[in-house]
């Protein structure tokens, strides 16, 4: 289905003939024919040949006939293909009665794990928390379709020293208190009232210190009150998660705590391999590569002074387990980029510990901070970070309004559902369509518009085709004969027979910017093929065609956009 690889494999052969060597063709798609090699050109300073005779010489060697219509050198030695309108239709005929719209599954599944979302136990999401649960979501939706394992970790932060603090103030609450309040969601001002009496009052604060060495002792008693913490939390999670569409479930809650008793053992582990040594009472590691400014190397602390365990420890801990007990060989954390030194220095001391060695890799799928349309760090009015259920309430009621306004035919409910699938589209459409490596900026123009790459653009591009349909009351017959005549049907037609390739790139960059900027090429293609080439008033087979088009782009629209975690309403 991939033209740029069926030219690839083609060209290949020949240039390696005229290089004596392997030579990547580098087939891009072009303005002046519809693919263009420059390889010749970078050639030709190697081989101290002109690169009008290397391009010729390839033509002359690579056998194109039943791809391209015509094939040409161009220029100071660009090679020029046409792909012939029989092959690309051949592809289109292929792609309509393809399930999987040119897209299969991988030969060779993997175990993946994805760790996203890690929300803090006892305190409230915030937009900080969007870039990870959307793009983890849209990872694990991707990965799942190619055929592989996905396992969801949402490695919540749900052990550790403030919680000696949240249970002293929820003895002195009143278990019953407590969990009214904890239960309302309202979990940022409960753990703030925690704060202020520590702060103030230092009977409380050796009763916390005490608390935490209870609990990491394993008292019975402080370990029910954790609990408390921990299920009114996940409760609380879960209905943001189903707000935000995403498909973290009550079983991929697999917070810090629960590799606690691997940490005895992986130190005990790292010590017997003889990676530890202690710096200023701390147990480290200094993984390889990594050095402070100074030159120095830097230290991995996995056991502090105080004896106890901390983040380190626990995710060398849950490395190990993701490789040796769940046989996991990708391993993918989407946290945010001030975590990348972190990473790396996890990463290198697993590798030398074994626990970490290929095939079984790990990336950082980092990202950057939301900002608001003033280019700052998006704060509340009381300059605190925004909750995410009031942004996605927000998005929502906006929506809705909207939707009302433009098509006062829909009735309540549908106005309602329609309003949630945009204004919740459209949040994660900022954070999935902008290049991950930069901060993202939230403006609700822009992301409501009806124009440019907004989620609601490429969902009112779907709900038009679907308009299509029932005006014309009849389904698209993918064995239908398809005739490409236009340059706005050729245009599509390359658009959507690209949905593979672009699938496969973000399978492996998780960028999944390109496959966002893939739908917005393709629903642009689309509007300019709908505005010239007439569909319901056309004619025979070249409507049956039509017809087979506009449904071909209404499935890789939907497909592409489930793959985001964006709804695509039948009406909008
Ligand atoms: N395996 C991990 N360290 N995952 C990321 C955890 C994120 C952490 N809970 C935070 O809020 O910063």
């Amino acid at each position: 289905m991939d033209l740029e690889k069926l030219l690839t494999d083609r060209l290949a052969p020949a240039f390696a003939t005229a290089a004596g060597g392997p030579v990547d063709p580098v087939v891009r798609r072009s303005q002046r024919a519809d693919f263009q090699s420059d390889a010749a050109l970078a050639l030709a300073r190697r081989l101290g040949r002109p690169p009008r005779a290397i391009a010729a010489e390839v033509l002359d060697r690579a056998d194109l006939t039943d791809l391209c219509s015509t094939a040409e050198v161009s220029g100071p030695g660009f090679l020029n293909l046409t792909i012939a309108d029989r092959a690309l239709t051949r592809l289109i005929s292929t792609l309509a009665t393809d399930p999987r719209l040119g897209v299969p599954a991988v030969a060779d599944p993997e175990t993946v794990v994805i760790d996203y979302s890690a929300p803090n136990v006892a305190k409230e999401m915030h937009v900080g928390h969007l870039p990870s649960t959307v793009i983890g979501d849209a990872a694990a939706r991707l990965l799942e379709w190619l055929g592989h394992r996905v396992l969801r970790a949402n490695h919540l932060g749900d052990w550790g020293t403030p919680f000696g603090m949240l249970i002293e103030h929820l003895v002195d609450l009143g278990e019953a208190e407590a969990t009214r309040e904890l239960s309302m969601g309202d979990l940022d001002s409960f753990y703030k009232a925690a704060r202020v009496t520590f702060d103030a009052d230092a009977a409380f604060r050796e009763r916390s210190r005490l608390r935490v060495v209870a609990l990491q002792g394993g008292d019975p008693a402080t370990l029910r009150l954790w609990r408390l913490f921990v299920e009114q939390s996940e409760r609380y999670f879960l209905t943001v998660y189903d707000l935000l569409d995403v498909t973290l479930s009550a079983r991929d809650f697999h917070g810090e705590s629960s590799y606690n008793d691997l940490l005895g053992p992986v130190v005990e582990e790292l010590d017997q391999l003889g990676l530890l040594r202690e710096s200023d009472g701390a147990a480290c590691v200094f993984p390889p590569g990594s050095v402070g400014r100074d030159g120095e190397p830097l230290p991995l602390i996995v056991r502090k002074t105080d004896g106890g365990y901390g983040y380190p420890a626990t995710d060398l801990a849950a490395i190990r387990h993701r490789t040796g007990t769940l046989g996991a060989t990708r391993l993918l954390y989407v946290v945010g980029l001030p975590q990348r030194r972190h990473f790396e220095m996890v990463y290198a001391a697993a590798a030398q510990a074994g626990w970490l060695a290929p095939p079984a890799r790990a990336e950082h799928v980092g990202f950057g901070s939301i900002l608001g349309s003033d280019g700052r760090m998006l704060r509340s009015r009381a300059g605190e970070s925004v909750k995410l259920v009031g942004l996605l309430e927000e998005a929502i009621a906006r929506a809705t309004a909207l939707a009302r306004e433009r098509n006062p035919e829909l009735g309540a409910a549908e106005a309602t559902e329609v309003g949630r699938a945009v204004g919740i589209g459209a949040v994660k459409y900022t954070a999935l369509s902008g290049d991950r490596h930069k901060d993202y900026v939230l403006d609700w123009e822009r992301m409501l518009s009806l124009d440019g790459n907004t989620a609601p653009y490429l969902q009112y591009a779907y709900s038009r085709i679907q308009s299509i349909f029932r005006r014309a009351g009849v389904a698209a017959r993918p064995e239908a004969g398809i005739s490409l005549a236009e340059p706005a049907e050729r245009a599509l037609a390359f658009e959507l027979v690209g949905f593979g390739r672009v699938v496969g790139e973000v399978a492996e960059s998780l960028e999944f910017h390109h496959l966002a900027g893939y739908l917005y090429r393709l629903a642009a293609a689309f509007s300019a093929f709908y505005e010239r080439c007439p569909v319901l008033r056309a004619d025979g087979p070249v409507r049956e065609s039509r017809l087979v088009l506009c449904d071909l782009t209404a499935r890789v629209l939907r497909q592409g956009l489930y793959l985001l975690g964006i709804r695509t309403p039948e009406r909008m």
